[in-house]
C-alpha cells in the first residue's frame, strides 16, 4: 500500500530534445545506472535497451516509449515518452499533459538548435518546470557557455549553473559540483565509479569554481525571495547549502529558473548527478497544483490533489498496442488508488470497463503490480473502451467527474488509402483499427460510393506518419492517394421546390407529392428537418379532414432528406447548415408509400441544392506562429498575401512575436517548409481547426472543375 511519501518520492517527468541531441543515449545511461538495465549498449551499436526492445517483438516496439519507471535514491522516476514531432498539438498536449517537469538536453557544441526552440517553447506554454542537461562535453568544440547564453539569448530562460565542466573536449574528466564544491570525477569505462574530492583552495579549480559558485547563488537569489534574503544579509559565501537547495528547488518548480548541469552520456559521464537533480530539484506531484475536473451532473469544478484519499480519478494518455496482451492503456493517476479487478467508469465514453491487470513498465522487463495510485504511472490490461484522453473513475463513485478532455479537432483532411494485394485486406484494417484507438484524432471511414478506404486526419505529416507507421509496424504494402481537403457544401439561397413523384415499380404506382423549402442557416449552426404541415382541425359539426400525410410519410421524408444531405450538388461533400422545411403535401390511397417518400425527398433535395446556389466551405485553421521578430514582416506578408490569410492578433513573447491567423487549409500545403526556409527555421507554428468558411467563387469554380475533370 502507498503513503504520501511515496507520492513525495515520485518524479514523472520527460526527456526533451533536439533530434540528435543525445535523448536518446542519456535515456539509456539513466535506466543502466538506475539498474534496471545490465548491459549498456550505444547507439551507433544498435544494441541500446531501447534498441534491443525493438527487437523484442513480443513485448512490442512502442511499449517503452509510452512510459518507463526506474528508481533512485529511494525515488521512483517515470519515464514518459515526449514525441519527436511537435505538429500535432495532441501528440504534445497529451504527454505534456501528464509530465510534471523535464530535462531538456542539449548538445554542448550546437548550443540551441530551432528545434530545442520549438520543444522549449511547448513545455513554456504548459508551464512544465525543466533542468537542462548540456550533453556532449567531450566533442570537439564543445563549451558550457555558449548554451548557457543560448539559453538566455534564444529561449529567455534563467540559467542556474550548478556544475562546471573539468577540462573540454577530449579532457573532459568530470565536472565540480558548485553546491557541494566537489570535484567529481569519472575513473572507470562504464562511468559506474566515481570519485568526489573537496574543492578547496590548492584545487587548481579553486578559483573558478568559488566564482562560479557565487554567480549560482546570485541567479537563484534572483529568482527566489529566500535565498536573496540570506544573501543580501551575508554575501554568496554565506548562504548555507541546503537554503541554496532549496532555493533551486523553489525556482525550479515555480517555472523561474533552470538548473544546469554538464557531462557527456555517450563516455558515461554526468549521469548520476543528473539523476540526483531530477531529484533534487523537478517537482513531485504533491507539488503541483491540484487538477481541476468538472462535475458532470452540473458542470461545477471539483479540484483533485494528489492524495490517496481522494476518490480515483486518472487520464488515460496513451493506447498502446502489444501483441499478446491486447491494448495497454497508459494511466497517469492523479488522486485515489486503482487497484487490479477494480470496476472503473470511463466518464467520458460513459461506459464501465474492468481492470484485469496493471502493469509497471521498466525498460526490458514488465511488473504486474496490485494498484497504481495518486501520482503514479501504469498500464492497464483488459480495458475494451478507453482511449487517450479518457477520464477514468471508479464505478462505485458517486460523483463523476471528467478532466477537460484532450479536444480533438475535426479532421480536415484524407487520403485513400488501398493495399497492393488483396490478401492483406484483414491486416490493413486491423492496423487501421488500431491506429484510430492509439490516436483519437485520426479516423477512417469507407465511402458508400467508390468503396475507397479514407483515412483522415489533421494534416498532411499527420497522415503521413501513419502511412509509414503501417508500412514499418503492420508491414503492409499499400498505395496511397494524394491528401484531400475535408471540404462540406451548403447553399447560398432559400427556395421553395414541390416535387412529384409519380412512378411505376414492378407494375405498381408509387406516388408523392411534396413541397420542401430549403433555408440556409448560420454558419455552424448543423442541418435541420422542420415540418410545417399543419395538423387537421375539427370544425364545428363537420367531419375530421383527413391528414395531408401520414406519420410514417413524414417521418421518411425526413429520413430521406437526411440522406440527400450526406452528398452535396458540387462534389459530394456533406451539405450543413441547412435547414429543411416540409411546407405541404399529398398522397394518394393505395398508390402512396413511405418508400416514394423517401425517394421523393431524396430526389427533389438534390435537385433543390443544385438551384439553391451550392457553395463549398472549406476548414479554416487556427494558425499560431511564433516567429523572432526580425522575420515577423516576412511571415505575416506571406499568410495574408499568399494564403489568404487573416491576421487576428500579434503579441510579444520572451522575445518573439506570436501571430495569431486564420488561414484556409487548403493554403497551409507545404506551410512547414515554407517556414522554415523563410526564418532559417527559427520560427515555429501549430495550427488546429477552426471553422469552415465559403471558399470565394472564382476559386470554387476551380475547385470543382479540377476535381470533376473537366
Ligand atoms: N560525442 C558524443 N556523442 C554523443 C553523446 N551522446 C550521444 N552522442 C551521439 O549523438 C548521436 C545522437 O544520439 P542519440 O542519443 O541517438 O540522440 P537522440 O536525441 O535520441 O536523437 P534521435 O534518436 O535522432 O532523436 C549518436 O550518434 C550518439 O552516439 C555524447 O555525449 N558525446
Amino acid at each position: 500500500m502507498q503513503s504520501s511519501n511515496d507520492i513525495a518520492a515520485t518524479r514523472d517527468i520527460g526527456i526533451m530534445a533536439h533530434i540528435d541531441a543525445g535523448k536518446t543515449t542519456t535515456t539509456e545511461r539513466v535506466l543502466f545506472y538506475t539498474g534496471i538495465s545490465h548491459k549498456m549498449g550505444e547507439v551507433h551499436d544498435g544494441n541500446t535497451v531501447m534498441d534491443f526492445m525493438e527487437q523484442e517483438q513480443e513485448r512490442g516496439i512502442t511499449i517503452t516509449s509510452a512510459a518507463t519507471t526506474c528508481f533512485w535514491r529511494g525515488h521512483r522516476i517515470n519515464l514518459i515518452d515526449t514525441p519527436g514531432h511537435v505538429d500535432f498539438t495532441i501528440e504534445v498536449e497529451r504527454s505534456l499533459r501528464v509530465l510534471d517537469g523535464a530535462v531538456a538536453v542539449f548538445d554542448a557544441v550546437a548550443g540551441v538548435q530551432p528545434q530545442t526552440e520549438t520543444v522549449w517553447r511547448q513545455a513554456e506554454r504548459y508551464r512544465v518546470p525543466r533542468i537542462a542537461f548540456v550533453n556532449k562535453m567531450d566533442r570537439v568544440g564543445a563549451t558550457l557557455d555558449r548554451t548557457v547564453e543560448m539559453m538566455k539569448s534564444v529561449l529567455h530562460a534563467h540559467p542556474m549553473v550548478v556544475q562546471i565542466p573539468n577540462g573540454l573536449e577530449s579532457a573532459f574528466t568530470g565536472v565540480v559540483d558548485l553546491l557541494m564544491m566537489e570535484e567529481i570525477r569519472w575513473t572507470d569505462d562504464t562511468g559506474t565509479q566515481l570519485t568526489r574530492q573537496p574543492v578547496t583552495e590548492d584545487h587548481e579549480m579553486y578559483t573558478e569554481a568559488v566564482l562560479a559558485r557565487e554567480a549560482l547563488v546570485e541567479s537563484v537569489a534572483e529568482v527566489d525571495d529566500e535565498t536573496m534574503t540570506v544573501f543580501l544579509e551575508t554575501g554568496a559565501a554565506g548562504v548555507p547549502l541546503d537554503l541554496l537547495k532549496a532555493g533551486l528547488r523553489r525556482a525550479t518548480i515555480a517555472n523561474k529558473g533552470v538548473a544546469v548541469l554538464c557531462g557527456t552520456a555517450l563516455k558515461n559521464k554526468g549521469i548520476q548527478p543528473l539523476l540526483d537533480a531530477v531529484i533534487d530539484y523537478l517537482p513531485s506531484p504533491l507539488d503541483m497544483p491540484p487538477v481541476v475536473a468538472r462535475r458532470k451532473a452540473d458542470d461545477g469544478e471539483v479540484q483533485r490533489h494528489a492524495s490517496l484519499e481522494e476518490p480515483l480519478l486518472a487520464l488515460a494518455f496513451k493506447v498502446v498496442h502489444d501483441p499478446h496482451r491486447g491494448p495497454l492503456v497508459f494511466l497517469r493517476v492523479y488522486s485515489g488508488v486503482l487497484k487490479v479487478k477494480d470496476a472503473i467508469q470511463n466518464v467520458t465514453r460513459d461506459r464501465k470497463e474492468r481492470v484485469n491487470k496493471l502493469l509497471q513498465v521498466h525498460a526490458n522487463k514488465m511488473q504486474e503490480i496490485d494498484e497504481v495510485s495518486a501520482g503514479n504511472i501504469a498500464a492497464a490490461v483488459g480495458l475494451r473502451f478507453t482511449t487517450t484522453g479518457d477520464t477514468v473513475v471508479l464505478a462505485t463513485d458517486r460523483e463523476q467527474v471528467i478532466l477537460p478532455g484532450l479536444e480533438i479537432p475535426e479532421p480536415v483532411i484524407f487520403r485513400a488509402i488501398e493495399v497492393k494485394s488483396t490478401a492483406d485486406q484483414a491486416a490493413l484494417t486491423e492496423a487501421l483499427e488500431r491506429m484510430q484507438r492509439e490516436d483519437p484524432s485520426f479516423t477512417v471511414r469507407v465511402d458508400p460510393d467508390s468503396g475507397q478506404t479514407l483515412m483522415a486526419g489533421q494534416g498532411e505529416l499527420h497522415l503521413e506518419i501513419i502511412v509509414d507507421r503501417i508500412a514499418r509496424e503492420a508491414r503492409v504494402p499499400t498505395n496511397v492517394g494524394k491528401p484531400q481537403v475535408a471540404y462540406r457544401e451548403t447553399v447560398a439561397s432559400r427556395l421553395n421546390h414541390p416535387i412529384e413523384y409519380d412512378r411505376e415499380i414492378g407494375g405498381k404506382r408509387q406516388y408523392a407529392r411534396i413541397v420542401l423549402e430549403v433555408v440556409p442557416r448560420e454558419r455552424g449552426a448543423g442541418n435541420s428537418f422542420v415540418n410545417l404541415i399543419p395538423e387537421p382541425v375539427r370544425e364545428r359539426g363537420q367531419k375530421l379532414e383527413p391528414p395531408k400525410l401520414l406519420p410514417d410519410m413524414i417521418a421518411a421524408v425526413r429520413e430521406g432528406a437526411m440522406d440527400a444531405l450526406t452528398r452535396g450538388p458540387l462534389l459530394g461533400y456533406p451539405v450543413v447548415d441547412v435547414e429543411v422545411r416540409l411546407a405541404d403535401g399529398g398522397y394518394v390511397e393505395g398508390d402512396s408509400t413511405a418508400v416514394s417518400f423517401r425517394a421523393a425527398a431524396t430526389m427533389g433535395l438534390m435537385e433543390a441544392f443544385e438551384k439553391a446556389g451550392p457553395r463549398l466551405l472549406e476548414p479554416v485553421m487556427k494558425v499560431e506562429v511564433e516567429v523572432p521578430e526580425d522575420f515577423t514582416g516576412n511571415v505575416v506578408n506571406d499568410l495574408v498575401g499568399q494564403r489568404r490569410g487573416r491576421v487576428q492578433g500579434m503579441e510579444p513573447l520572451r522575445g518573439l512575436q506570436v501571430i495569431d491567423a486564420e488561414v484556409p487549409l487548403a493554403e497551409m500545403v507545404g506551410y512547414a517548409t515554407a517556414l522554415r526556409s523563410a526564418t532559417q527555421g527559427r520560427a515555429s507554428y501549430t495550427m488546429h481547426f477552426s471553422h469552415y468558411a465559403e471558399v470565394p467563387s472564382d476559386r470554387q469554380a476551380e475547385i470543382v472543375t479540377r476535381a470533376r475533370g473537366y
